[in-house]
Order: C-alpha cells, then structure tokens, then sequence
C-alpha cells in the first residue's frame, strides 16, 4: 500500500517538474527582456536548477561557500524557486531594512492553509491582516509595556534549577517548560501547574507534526495539484488531505482553548494578573465597533498562537546550546561565575537590577547567540516587485534568504570563529562592544522578531541564573574519565541541539541562599554539595525531545 502511494506521489512529483520547465521558460524569456543582470550564483541545471548541489540539511553551509566563490549576493535557482541568498548584514539592512516596501512579504508555501499554518502570522503574506496582527503582538512585546512581565521571567528561570535538581536527565525538557511557561505566562496568564499539563499538551501536539509539514517538497507538490485536497476520502493520495485536515484541527484547538481559558476567567472575575496580551485586547476589544469584532478576534487569536510556536523551539534550542558551550569551555564558565560572585555575592541570586555591572554575562549571552545560531537562515522573506539593487536584477516573487549563518563565521569581524569566546564582546576596558549578534540574528525590517525583547530577557535570566547556582561540566565514566561526545544539531527553521547527555549539574552553595527552595530541597540548606551523574555510557536513553510527554514541571 506504502509502495503504491509512493508511486504516485513519484509520478506526480514528475508531473510538478514538468510544470516547473514550462514557468522556467516563461522566467527565462522575462529575464531576457530585463536589461540588470541577475546576481552572480552556481550554475544552474535545467529544471532542477543548482538543488542537487545545496546541502539538504545544512544549506546555510553552502551559501556560506558559495558567498566566498560570488561574493555576498548570490542568485540561486532550486526547482521552480528562485532564491537571493543576502551573506552579509549592510546588505541585508539595505534591501530587508531600507527597502522593506518590496521585502516585507513573505514566500507562497501552499502547505499554509490547508494545514491551517496560517495561524502563525509569521508565515503570512505582508498586508491588512499580517498588520493587525503585528500591531497587537508589539502592544504587549514592547519593551516599556513588557517591563511587567519581566519578575515572572526571573521566577521563571529560577524554576529551572529546582526543576535540573529534581530531574536533571530532561534538562531539555526544562528549558521547553521554561520558554512555554513564559509565553503562556504573558499571552494567557496562564500557569503551567503540574506534569501532563492539558494546556501543554494541546500545544505539543499541535506544534510537533504541525512544523514537520512546513517541507518545501510537500508545499511543492500542493502548489502544482491543488485539487489533492479535494479527492475523496476512499481515493488514493487522500492522505495528504487526511493529514492536513488533522493538523488544522490541532492548530485550531491550540488556538482556541487558552483563548477561551482567558474569557472564561475574565469573566467569572478570576483572572491572576489581569495583564496578558489576550486579556488587555480582549478588553480593547470591547470598545470597538462590532462589525470589526471578528476580524480583531481573530488576529488577537493568530497574535497568541503566533507567540507560543515562535517561542517555544527558539528560546529552549538557545538554552541547550548555551549549555553545551559551558560543557566545552569551563574557563568561561569560571570566568562568568566569578563575575557573579563579585557583583551580586553568594547571599542572593541575579536579577535584571545587576544586569548593567555583569558585562561578562551580556558577553556570553551574546557569544550564544553567535557561536550557533538557532535560526541560521531566519525566516524567508519575499520580493513584492521587481528590483534593481546595486546593478543586480531581483524578480518580483524571488525568495530572500538572509544567511545569519555566514555573518557569524565571518573571519574579518570574528576572529576564530568556530570557537566560543565572549571576550571578544568586550574591549580593552572592560566594556560591552557595539557589536552584538541580537542586531541580526532576530531578522530585519519590518519583518523583524517582535519577540526579541522577551527572548533577550528570558536568556539573559536563565543563563545568569544557571550560572550563579550551578557547575555544568562534562559527565565521566566508571573510571572516573570524562566522556568524550560530538555534538550533533537537527537542523530546520529552528536548528537546534540534539540532547547530549554529558554533564554533572553541580549545585553550588549559592543556591543555598536563593529564597525559592521547595522544602524537598531543604537538604541543600545545609551547604550539601549535590553531584548526579546523568548516564553511564552504557545506558544512553534513547530520547525524542519533541514527545512532549516528557515535559515536567514542580
Ligand atoms: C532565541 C530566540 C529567538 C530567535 C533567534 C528568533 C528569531 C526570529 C527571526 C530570525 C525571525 C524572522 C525575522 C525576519 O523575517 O526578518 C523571527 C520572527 C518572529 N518571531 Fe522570533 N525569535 C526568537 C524568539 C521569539 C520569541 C520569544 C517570540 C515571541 C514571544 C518571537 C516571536 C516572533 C514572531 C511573532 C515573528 C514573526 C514576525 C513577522 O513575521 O512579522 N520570537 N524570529
């Protein structure tokens, strides 16, 4: 049965690539009525365009290589797409930034609708809609307005340790929950509150399979046969239809099941904290005209959803490879610890009040940041007209892609780029330089992460926290010798770190004088020294960090 759709799917692919020959010639003769060239890039084989010559799972590599060969604006033909690969931040800030009247849009993925993705304004067209939305977003992500949210943020990360301490074989898990309670905190309300949390677990489902389809190979096939979403149910290749129609209804759920959480409470009255981004635009809402109700209701909904997918791979894949630098470079650690130590003392734990006098942490957070980049590539952007820049033809339709990844391997202005080294953020007097990864690794123009205040801010608390109360170092075998790991990254949207298994979380007594000890954790009250060897190198887990099931919370 598998075979026989294969076979289809195989044909049908062949079908697309037809289709795909007859608009490469219509391009081809357009191009040739256009004076520009287009920008330098591989040579381009018929049909397929250079998509055999693109590192299918890391093709930030290649842009990369091929930046060196062509320089740092490339044209690039995969299939029927046409692509500019931006390697460089003045001129990604020059067409994304100053020109962002024709860069704003994003690329058609026609696995959107039907897959009910458009939930997620971070993937629709540039319009009325995208707008509305955005406009409600930036009310609460703000940085003046967000400023509330910035003591949950602190609990938050403290959480983290009471949660490694009690559980340190799923430190990925934690930092999950840590980036869904922040989120959850500030768009709903919302408290996580125990393990299996139906809230969480809505969102995991929608989330996992719902991100998988987002292949440009299905989006393919659905933009050349739209009508595979009508076959009936009975009729071969009704499977992507079954499967798009599941995943819309996740999605939905996920929308629509905090959001009425938050009506629910607001109207019993029995709301926390009274400020969450749906309740502040529920409220809003209510003074509008009814005829607008609709429409706001359901950008106030996308807004929310939109937060919670954008946070929740980024903020936790951020975490774990900040984890992994402190594993691979104890000098650093060291250095950061005795930065907190002198400022902040053993008495009590870091908050956003220290952030000005601990440069070093800042420098961290940033060398984070740069050294691997959760979003290599950002999120595509899209021409909406025909453009000239720097002598350079850029279609209308073509896919900007905006290499964050060649700017962070960029020796001139990172020397040794492939090591972790914060000093480099740091000048001869001890001062923050101007350069800082958050200029670019966020995206550009108006298309930019609204998020990126929060997720600033969510880092910096969890890195200084971890930092002040733990010692993160490589796990060692029966013999005492220290276990040997390469550490490997799922690539994607967002690339992150598959789960490496290697440390000792070791509590230091700094934790002692924090105020947020469980009593279960009393016992380190008394200055005990805790060491928990995670695995011995027999009994690695196999671990899926996607299966929500593992998520825990105290
Ligand atoms: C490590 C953390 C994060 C990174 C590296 C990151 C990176 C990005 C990038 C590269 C983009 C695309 C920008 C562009 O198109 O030029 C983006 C978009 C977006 N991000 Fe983030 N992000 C992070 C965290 C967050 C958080 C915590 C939130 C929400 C609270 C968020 C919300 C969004 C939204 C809503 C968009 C879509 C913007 C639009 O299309 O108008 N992000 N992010």
């Amino acid at each position: 049965m598998a075979l026989a759709v294969d076979r289809h799917l195989a044909i049908l692919a062949g079908i697309s690539l037809s289709f795909v020959a007859v608009k490469a010639l219509k391009r081809f003769i357009k191009k040739r009525q256009n004076n520009a060239p287009l920008p330098p890039g591989p040579v381009s084989l018929p049909l397929l365009g250079s998509v055999l010559s693109i590192d299918a799972y890391e093709p930030w590599l290649t842009y990369t290589e091929w930046g060196a060969a062509y320089g740092d604006l490339l044209f690039v033909r995969s299939l029927d797409e046409e692509m500019v690969v931006v390697n460089s931040q003045p001129i990604a800030e020059a067409l994304l930034d100053k020109r962002s009247r024709i860069y704003s849009d994003r690329p058609y993925l026609a696995t959107l609708e039907p897959y009910g993705l458009s939930i997620n304004f971070a993937f629709i067209a540039y319009g009325d809609e995208w707008r509305l939305c955005r406009r409600l977003f930036h009310q609460t992500f703000r940085p003046d307005s967000a400023a509330k949210f910035r003591p949950m943020q602190i609990q938050r990360a403290r959480e983290i340790v009471v949660n490694l301490v009690n559980d340190p074989q799923n430190y990925y898990d934690h930092f999950a929950t840590f980036s869904l309670s922040v989120v959850m905190s500030t768009v709903y309300d919302y408290d996580i509150g125990a393990r299996d949390d139906p809230m969480v677990q809505t969102v995991i489902k929608a989330l996992v399979p719902g991100l998988t389809v987002l292949t440009p190979e299905r989006a393919l096939l659905l933009k050349t046969f739209p009508f595979l979403l009508k076959v009936p149910d009975w009729c071969w290749g009704s499977s992507i239809k079954r499967s798009a129609r599941g995943s819309r209804e996740r999605l939905n759920a996920m929308a629509d099941i905090p959001f009425r959480y938050v009506q629910q409470h607001m109207a019993d009255g029995s709301l926390v904290a009274q400020s969450s981004m749906v309740a502040e635009n529920l409220r809003r809402m209510e003074r509008q005209e009814e005829a607008f109700k609709p429409a706001f209701e359901n950008a106030l909904k996308k807004a929310g959803t939109t937060a919670i997918i954008a946070s929740y791979e980024t903020s936790a894949a951020t975490l774990m490879v900040f984890f992994l630098a402190m594993v691979l470079y104890p000098d650093v650690q060291k250095r950061a610890q005795a930065e907190i130590d002198s400022v902040v003392g053993k008495e009590r734990l870091p908050t956003f009040e220290d952030r000005a006098s601990l440069p070093y942490i800042d420098a961290v957070l940033r060398e984070t940041w740069r050294w691997q980049p959760v979003t290599p590539l950002g999120v595509p952007h899209a021409a909406s007209s025909d453009d000239v820049y720097n002598g350079y033809f850029i279609p209308k339709g073509a896919i900007i892609t905006y290499n964050t990844w060649a700017i962070t391997r960029d020796e001139k202005r990172y020397h040794d780029a492939s090591n972790f080294i914060p000093e480099r953020f740091i000048d001869s007097n001890g001062v923050l330089t101007n350069d800082d990864p958050a200029q670019y690794i966020f995206g550009l123009g108006r298309r930019i992460c609204p998020g990126r205040y929060n997720a600033d801010f969510s880092a910096w608390a969890a890195i200084a926290t971890m930092l002040a109360t733990l010692d993160i170092s490589s796990a060692k075998d029966d013999q005492g010798k220290v276990i040997s790991f390469t550490p490997e990254f799922i690539p994607g949207v967002v690339r992150y770190l598959t789960f490496f298994v290697l440390l000792y979380p070791l509590v230091t007594d700094r934790f002692v004088a924090s105020g947020f000890l469980r009593p279960s954790l009393a016992v380190f009250r008394s200055g005990l020294i805790f060491i928990q060897t995670l695995w011995t190198v027999g009994e690695l887990p196999s671990f899926d960090r996607r299966d929500g099931s593992l998520l825990s919370v105290v």
